[in-house]
């Protein structure tokens, strides 16, 4: 089933155009991995999906894009990014909120009045769901920067899933972690993707082969060839996709 469908989006930097004509349906239960090199626009067309974009003031977007069919566009921006959460490339927990406020931060920002049991509740369940929880269930009052940056990702995974999202946008999330840190963020993705839909930016490219079922190959702003990921490495339609893969440039 499509999740999200792109029609023809362009993006704009000023009248710089760094999306020109993106087509892409972003499949349900599924891992969908953005590769190219650098500057293509691989950011940009993350931000795009959740309407981040639109906050820098020199920005634009033409096109469609649709979630469950709807505009969003159209939507409430409010709902957008409720139903569309965002992952960082460096772990970004809130230094002055306990582990268990950073969970909740969706929740305490939007002013949302919880009770210490349902705080506990969602803490315990979304910590349990990126495998934190043993390593921090003594120490949840605690300020988060005694975690390590792998732990602070996990954490920040945990925020962004206790607002309930339908798609999380992951934006090279693993590329400050050590190699064992990142295994972990790697395990997680895979595992998640059963209950959320998972968008990864990743330079990476033995990453986005492990993790994704879809890839998307994209170079100059363009969407070059998408597919099957396994497709996509072994055999590539394009001979650009080939290069890239090859490590012939990028
Ligand atoms: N805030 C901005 N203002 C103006 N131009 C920008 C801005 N952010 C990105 N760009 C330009 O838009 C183009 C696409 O950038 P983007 O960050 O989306 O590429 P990317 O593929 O994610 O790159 P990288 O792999 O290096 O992160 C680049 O030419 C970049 O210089």
């Amino acid at each position: 089933m499509i999740k999200m469908k792109l029609q023809d989006v362009h993006a704009f930097f000023g009248k710089n155009e760094v999306l020109k004509g993106i087509n892409l349906d972003i499949y349900d239960k599924a891992v969908t991995a953005i590769i190219g090199p650098s500057g293509c626009g691989k950011t940009t067309l993350l931000r795009c999906l959740n309407r981040m974009h639109e906050l820098d003031k020199n920005a634009s977007v033409k096109g469609k894009i649709l979630l469950d069919n709807e505009d969003i566009f159209k939507m409430d921006l409010y709902k957008v990014r409720r139903k569309v959460g965002m992952v960082f490339q460096r772990p970004n927990p809130f230094p002055f909120m306990s582990i268990q406020d950073n969970v909740l931060a969706g929740f305490l920002m939007s002013g949302k009045r919880l009770s210490k049991k349902q705080k506990e509740e969602i803490c315990e369940k979304n910590l349990i769901r990126v495998a934190l929880w043993e390593e921090t269930k003594d120490r949840l009052k605690d300020l988060p920067t005694n975690l390590s940056g792998g732990q602070q990702q996990r954490l920040c995974i945990a925020r962004a899933l206790a607002n309930d999202p339908e798609i999380i946008l992951m934006d090279e999330p693993t590329s400050a972690l050590d190699p064992i840190s990142t295994a972990k963020i790697e395990e997680l993705i895979v595992n998640l993707k059963n209950e959320i839909v998972i968008v990864i930016v990743t330079h990476n490219m033995q990453q986005a082969a492990r993790i994704s079922d879809f890839t998307s190959f994209m170079y100059l702003g363009s969407l070059i060839e998408y597919g099957v990921t396994e497709q996509i490495f072994k055999v590539p339609k394009e001979k650009l996709t080939e290069d890239y893969i090859t490590g012939r440039f990028g």
